[in-house]
C-alpha cells in the first residue's frame, strides 16, 4: 500500500516538466509529466480556475478528498497547488489510461467477462472503502477507472464526490444534478428524498454494462431523454440476445445493482462477496489482456482526439449546431453534464421528432416491463403479453398522457396543472416580437395536439416504424406543428441540416434524427415566460382565490406549507381528485409526467438561480436582495426587513454547521491516517 508521507512532492510548477496530453475532462486537461527533483513520472491534472469559477467548491472537495484517501484502488493526489490561474493536481501516472479510452482504442464492443470481473472487483474495493469512510463517489464510470501499466486499477475523479455526513439538504442544494445522466441513479434524478451511497451502486451497475458493451446504456440519447428513459423504463440489464456470452452470475450482479429502489440494492460489501467475482483474475492478467499491444497513452489519446475532431466536423456539417449534443460530448470522453437548461431544451426539441428505431436497450426495457414490477412510470398490468412490446410501450405512454389530460380536466381546483406544466417542459418562451402563447387560450384541440406531440417526445420505447408515422396519426401531428411550435424549444438546427435518411441499427452512437424541419429558433429567455406568468395570472389563478407563485407552481395562500395546499382535494391513494368528476386514472400512468414536471421545475429553478447570480455579479450590488440567499429569492419574498435579517442569519448558521461537519469529517480522516501511521511505526518498532 502506498504511504501518504513517503515522498514529498514539490508544490512548485518549475519542479515539473509537462509532456504530452493524456486526457481531457469537462473541467481539466491531464498531462504526463516529470517531477524533476524526484525523477518520477506523474500525471498532472490542470484545472483552469477561471473557467471553473462556478465550481470552486467542487474543486476544493475533489482535492481534499483526493489527498485524504488512502486505498490502493483509489487515485490519491500527491499534492496540489495553484499556479497562475490554474490549479495543478499531481497524481500517480496511470500509463494504461482509463477503461473508456482502452475500449475506444481496442475494445469497442466491450471487454471479456474475466476482464470485467477483475476491473469491477477493484472498483468495488474502492467503493467499499469510500462508503465506509462516509463518501459517495457519484461519478463511477469507465472513464474514471484508470489502469496502470502493471494492470493495477484505480478509481479516479472525485470532482463530484460528496460527504455522506452532510445533511441531505446541503447535498441537494449544493449539488443539484451533478454527475452524468447515463450513470445517474433514478433517485438522484428525482431529487425527492435525497440519495445515499446506493447511488454509487447504481452507477456501478451501469458501468458494468458499459464495460460489457463498450458504451453505457442510452448513451446515444441526449440527457433529457436519458433522464426520462431511466425514470420510465425498466432498468437496463444483460438479458438481451447479444449478452448470451455472459454468465448467469454476471447478469445477476447487474440486475442486483440496477434496482430502482435504492434500499433494495446491495451494499458494496455485500456485492464484493458475489459469486461473479470468482471470475476475477490478477492484475497481471489484466495487463496481458487489455494493455498488451496498445500504443503509449499519449499517442492513443492523440489518435482518439483526431478521430473525434473528424467526427465533430462531420456532425457539424450535418447539424451546424455548436450545442449539440450529449453524444458528441460522450464521444469526446466528456460526460459530466451540468444540465444547462437551454441545452436540455434544445435537445428536447430533437427528442420530439425522434423516430428512431428502438435499440437493444429499448427493446430490452420493453420486454422487462412485462417481467418486472418495479418500473417507475408504466404499470406492468397494462401490458398484455400478446401485444408486441414496442407498441405496448407506445400505447402505454400515450394512455398515460391522455390520462394526464383527463387528470387536468378533472382536477379543476388542483393548483399544480400537470398538463400545463408538461407543456412547459418544452416551452422556453419566445423571441421578442412574437405573440406569446396564452395558456388560457389553448383550445382543447390544441391541448390534445400538444399532448400527442409530447407523447411522441416520450415514446422512446415505441420505436414506431416509418409507415406508422406517415399514417393518420402522423399527419395530425404535422398539422400541429405551426400551432404549437411557438411553445416549443425549436431546434437550433437549420432545416437543410437534417438528413431525410432514417438512421437505423443498433448504432448507439447515432444521433436521433429530427423528422420535421424546424423553421426558426424559438429559444427565448426563460425569464420571459416566468415574468409573463407572474404578471398575467391565468384563469385558474382567479378561480383559486389568493394564489402565490412559487417558482413555476402556484400555491394557494390557504396553505403555503411544502406539503401542499389544504384546499386541494387531491387524493394520493387514487392519484386523483375527490372532485365530483370521476377520474379514470392510475397513478402509475401519471407518475412519469409528474416526474418530468418535477425535473423540469428543478432545472428551471437552477437556471433562475444562475440568472440571478449572473445579475448579481453584473450589477455589482443588489441592495437588499444580496442579503438574502439566492435560493431564497425563489421562495415567497420575506415581508419585512426583520424577516430578511433572520433568514440571512439562518443561512449563515446553516453554512457554519455545514463547515463544521466538513471539518469534523476531515479531522476524522486525519486521525485515522495518524492512527495507521502510529500502528505501522509500532509494528516496525516491535520487529
Ligand atoms: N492519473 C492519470 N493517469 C493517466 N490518465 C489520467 C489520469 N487522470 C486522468 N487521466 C485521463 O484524463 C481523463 C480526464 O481526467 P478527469 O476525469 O480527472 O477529468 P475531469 O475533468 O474531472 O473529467 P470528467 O469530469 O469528465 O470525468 C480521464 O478520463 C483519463 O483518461
Amino acid at each position: 500500500m502506498e504511504h501518504p508521507f513517503e515522498k514529498r512532492f514539490p508544490v512548485n510548477a518549475k519542479d515539473y516538466k509537462l509532456y504530452e496530453e493524456v486526457g481531457e475532462g469537462v473541467s481539466a486537461t491531464v498531462y504526463r509529466a516529470l517531477c524533476i527533483p524526484l525523477n518520477e513520472i506523474v500525471a498532472i491534472k490542470v484545472l483552469d480556475l477561471e473557467k471553473c469559477n462556478n465550481d470552486l467548491d467542487g474543486i476544493r472537495r475533489e482535492v481534499q478528498t483526493m489527498s485524504l484517501i488512502d486505498h490502493p484502488n483509489l487515485l490519491r493526489a500527491h499534492c496540489s497547488f495553484a499556479t497562475g490561474h490554474n490549479l495543478w493536481v499531481v497524481m500517480p501516472y496511470m500509463a494504461g489510461g482509463s477503461c473508456l479510452h482502452i475500449m475506444k482504442s481496442a475494445f469497442p464492443e466491450g471487454f471479456e467477462e474475466p476482464v470485467i470481473a477483475t476491473l469491477l472487483r477493484e472498483v468495488l474495493k474502492a467503493l467499499l472503502y469510500l462508503h465506509a469512510h462516509g463518501h459517495i463517489h457519484r461519478d463511477v464510470k469507465a472513464g474514471n477507472i484508470l489502469v496502470d501499466s502493471n494492470g493495477a486499477v484505480k478509481l479516479a475523479d472525485f470532482g463530484v464526490s460528496a460527504c455522506m455526513f452532510d445533511t441531505g439538504d446541503r447535498q441537494r442544494s449544493r449539488n443539484t444534478f451533478v454527475g452524468t445522466p447515463c450513470w445517474m441513479a433514478p433517485e438522484v434524478m428525482q431529487q425527492l428524498h435525497g440519495y445515499d451511497f446506493k447511488a454509487d451502486i447504481w452507477s456501478f451497475g451501469i458501468t458494468a454494462l458499459e464495460l460489457a458493451h463498450g458504451h453505457a446504456p442510452f448513451s446515444k440519447y441526449p440527457p433529457m431523454k436519458v433522464l426520462l428513459m431511466t425514470l420510465q423504463n425498466a432498468p437496463p440489464g444483460l438479458d438481451y440476445e447479444r449478452d448470451k456470452r455472459f454468465s448467469k452470475s454476471f447478469k445477476e450482479l447487474v440486475a442486483a445493482c440496477l434496482v430502482k429502489d435504492p434500499k433494495k440494492r446491495p451494499t458494496s460489501e455485500k456485492l464484493l462477496k458475489h459469486h461473479f467475482f470468482k471470475h476475477a483474475r490478477s492484475y497481471d492478467y489484466l495487463a496481458r489482456n487489455i494493455l498488451d499491444g496498445l500504443a503509449p497513452l499519449g499517442e492513443r489519446f492523440r489518435v482518439l482526439k483526431t478521430k473525434e475532431a473528424d467526427l465533430l466536423v462531420q456532425n457539424k456539417a450535418l447539424y451546424e449546431d455548436k450545442e449539440q449534443l450529449s453524444q458528441q460530448e460522450y464521444i469526446k470522453g466528456i460526460s459530466a453534464w451540468n444540465f444547462n437548461l437551454e441545452d436540455l431544451k434544445s435537445q428536447a426539441a430533437l427528442i420530439q421528432d425522434d423516430d428512431d428505431a428502438p435499440n437493444a436497450e429499448d427493446q430490452d426495457g420493453s420486454r422487462k416491463q412485462r417481467d418486472r414490477h418495479d418500473v417507475v412510470g408504466l404499470s406492468a398490468e397494462r401490458i398484455s403479453p400478446e401485444t408486441p412490446s414496442n407498441s405496448i410501450a407506445a400505447s402505454s405512454q400515450e394512455d398515460g398522457l391522455s390520462d394526464l389530460h383527463d387528470l387536468e380536466s378533472s382536477l379543476a381546483s388542483f393548483p399544480i396543472k400537470p398538463l400545463q406544466a408538461l407543456k412547459g417542459c418544452f416551452d422556453i418562451g419566445e423571441a421578442e416580437g412574437t405573440n406569446g402563447p396564452n395558456w388560457k387560450g389553448v383550445t382543447q384541440l390544441e391541448s390534445e395536439q400538444l399532448i400527442t406531440k409530447s407523447s411522441r417526445a416520450m415514446d422512446q420505447d415505441a420505436g414506431r416504424n416509418e409507415g406508422e408515422n406517415s399514417g393518420q396519426s402522423s399527419s395530425s401531428t404535422r398539422q400541429v406543428v405551426p400551432e404549437h411550435k411557438k411553445f416549443l424549444s425549436g431546434s437550433l438546427i437549420p432545416d437543410s441540416a437534417f438528413s431525410p435518411n432514417k438512421f437505423t441499427g443498433d448504432g448507439d452512437r447515432d444521433f436521433p434524427q429530427p423528422k420535421f424541419p424546424s423553421e426558426r429558433n424559438y429559444s427565448g429567455p426563460l425569464l420571459y415566460r416566468q415574468r409573463r406568468e407572474t404578471n398575467n395570472p391565468s384563469s385558474e389563478d382567479s378561480s383559486e382565490g389568493a394564489v402565490v407563485q412559487r417558482g413555476r407552481f402556484k400555491v394557494t395562500s390557504a396553505d403555503l406549507s411544502p406539503k401542499g395546499p389544504t384546499n386541494c382535494t387531491f387524493n394520493p391513494a387514487t392519484g386523483g381528485s375527490t372532485s365530483p368528476t370521476p377520474l379514470n386514472l392510475r397513478a402509475s400512468a401519471v407518475l412519469p409526467s409528474l416526474q418530468c414536471i418535477l425535473q423540469q421545475n428543478t432545472m428551471q429553478r437552477e437556471e433562475i438561480i444562475r440568472l440571478i447570480k449572473y445579475l448579481e455579479q453584473s450589477s455589482g450590488k443588489l441592495g437588499d436582495l444580496s442579503e438574502v440567499g439566492t435560493n431564497d429569492l425563489l421562495q415567497i419574498p420575506p415581508s419585512s426587513a426583520r424577516e430578511r435579517e433572520l433568514q440571512s442569519q439562518v443561512l449563515q448558521l446553516q453554512q457554519s454547521i455545514g463547515n463544521l461537519v466538513e471539518e469534523l469529517q476531515r479531522q476524522k480522516m486525519k486521525n485515522m491516517q495518524l492512527e495507521k501511521q502510529l500502528n505501522k511505526a509500532l509494528a516496525s518498532n516491535k520487529k
